[in-house]
């Protein structure tokens, strides 16, 4: 199996290749060349396999031999070994056609750590094997952050740099990043937005001495690893709920995109996905992008579900790779048309066919509210402000042909109390293993929205050996 680039220039890799790479050296992101397909058969067979087993026969073969089965299957096994539920993935009714994926239950308290607790573990192995050692650059809006931070630290092979926007993400997302003191972990609070945190690491990414310098690596979903591993909770919510013989729908909170695509590449593999939803906040660009075929930029505004507060959206580009079917250079030739006039168009037919299987769905903050606080009366769910818009737009989008639609709970509510408690005056505690956050000592550093302190610093602390 080999990786290929969005943008078509950079060299095919090999999936540890492509691991380590993160964004591919042309500025675009690594797709397998081909997906791999499952038959009914294959798919039929994975019904009431442990999360762990089906974890395996998705990755198995994207990995293509690069690692051994049985340190595969030890990775995995060791990966959701710390989550909190049995199941780790639950998934629970709430009305006739609509299903609820919990995957809140890992070390951090949202879906991040299905990918994330894998990554760490995958870079582990790898960088052992090759004798080598990576610096890690990662953005976050607020969980990704934390997920990263947990699977990365302490390990000796591995630098760790989190940016997240001062003052834009919960003080539980803040706090569930800066306590952690491990050597190799340093948290940036950037003057700036999400979408500034996420520019600079593709900046250093595309400066090739710089990378070079630091082994630059990636943990957001820029790093095909990431979509890779959760693509297995959409094939186990397929197999749960019927499939392959019952179509199936997957509401999806979305900001950078990465979540929706994995839904939407379970979807190449032969799971029969029938449609699939794509819930905002005020930042709507992407419910607006499937509403008229335009993607316009604006400003990133706060909002009570601070995760999705994004305006570039990463792996659109993966999405519009395919779109555009399969050419790299009419991806960067409308990619640089968005970044250089904030716009571009997709051609009404090619608008039409991603219609068939894409809607979309915004909340504002007030509407958020309400919905939490309608779920908790209606069905004693509390949810987060981020799963309860994938809740509402599975309500509001899902189609009469589509049988079961999962929407997918992304983080705890315990994230965000001060929202959760507004709309339901319940104040959600956080469990045990963090049940102390706010007495723990915070560490970061508040930066200028500035690439080159930001370098700077990355080069000042990078260790030789
Ligand atoms: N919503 C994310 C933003 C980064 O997304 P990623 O999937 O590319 O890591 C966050 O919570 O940090």
């Amino acid at each position: 199996m080999k990786y290929i680039s969005t943008r078509g220039q950079a060299d095919a890799l090999n999936f540890d290749e492509a691991l380590l790479a993160g964004l591919a050296r042309d500025g675009g992101l690594y797709l397998p060349e081909k997906w791999p397909e499952f038959s009914a058969e294959e798919i039929r067979d994975m019904a009431g396999k442990p999360y762990t087993e089906i974890v395996f026969r998705v990755v198995k073969p994207f990995i293509d031999g690069v690692i051994p089965d049985k340190d595969l299957k030890e990775i995995i096994e060791d990966s959701y070994a710390g989550f909190r539920h049995t199941a780790i993935a639950p998934l629970k009714q709430i009305n006739g056609r609509i299903w609820v994926m919990e995957l809140f239950h890992g070390p951090t308290l949202a879906f991040k750590d299905f990918a994330l607790q894998m990554l760490g573990r995958l870079f582990d192995y790898i960088l052992k094997k090759r004798g080598e050692r990576i610096t890690i650059v990662g953005a976050t809006s607020g969980d990704t952050g934390s997920a990263a931070i947990e699977a990365c630290r302490d390990r000796d092979q591995i630098d760790i740099y989190i940016l997240h926007p001062h003052g834009r993400v919960s003080e539980v997302q803040r706090r569930q990043m800066t306590t952690v003191t491990s050597h190799n972990v340093t948290n940036i609070a950037l003057e700036g937005t999400f979408d500034d945190c996420q520019d600079h690491v593709k900046a250093m990414f595309n400066d090739q001495n710089f990378r070079d310098t630091v082994n630059l690596s990636a943990v957001n979903s820029i790093n095909w690893a990431r979509i890779m591993s959760q693509i297995a909770y959409y094939f186990a919510a397929g197999v749960a709920l019927g499939a392959p013989d019952r179509p199936i729908g997957f509401s999806v909170p979305t900001g950078n995109f990465g979540n929706v695509f994995a839904a939407y590449a379970a979807g190449r593999m032969g799971l029969p996905v029938s449609q699939l939803v794509v819930g905002s906040n005020r930042n709507d660009i992407l419910t607006r992008f499937f509403e008229t075929g335009s993607m316009t930029m604006n400003p990133v505004e706060p909002s009570l579900s601070p995760s999705m507060d994004i305006q570039v959206s990463s792996n659109f580009e993966r999405l519009l790779f395919d779109l555009l079917d399969r050419d790299g250079s009419a991806v960067e030739a409308a990619l640089n048309a968005f970044r250089e006039g904030g716009n571009f168009d997709l051609e009404p037919e090619r608008h039409q066919r991603v219609l068939r299987l894409f809607d979309a769905y915004r909340l504002d903050d007030e509407q958020t509210l309400s919905m939490i606080s309608d779920y908790y009366v209606k069905t004693g769910e509390l949810f987060d402000p981020h799963s309860v818009i994938a809740v509402a737009a599975a309500e509001a989008k899902i189609r009469d042909d589509v049988p079961a639609m999962v929407c997918m709970a992304t983080a705890h509510p315990a994230k965000f109390p001060d929202a959760v408690c507004k709309a339901s005056g319940v104040t959600p505690e956080l469990p045990e293993h963090m049940a102390d956050l706010f007495d723990r000592e915070e560490k970061y550093t508040v930066m200028d929205n500035d690439l080159t302190k930001l370098k700077d610093l990355v080069l000042s602390r990078r260790r030789n050996s």
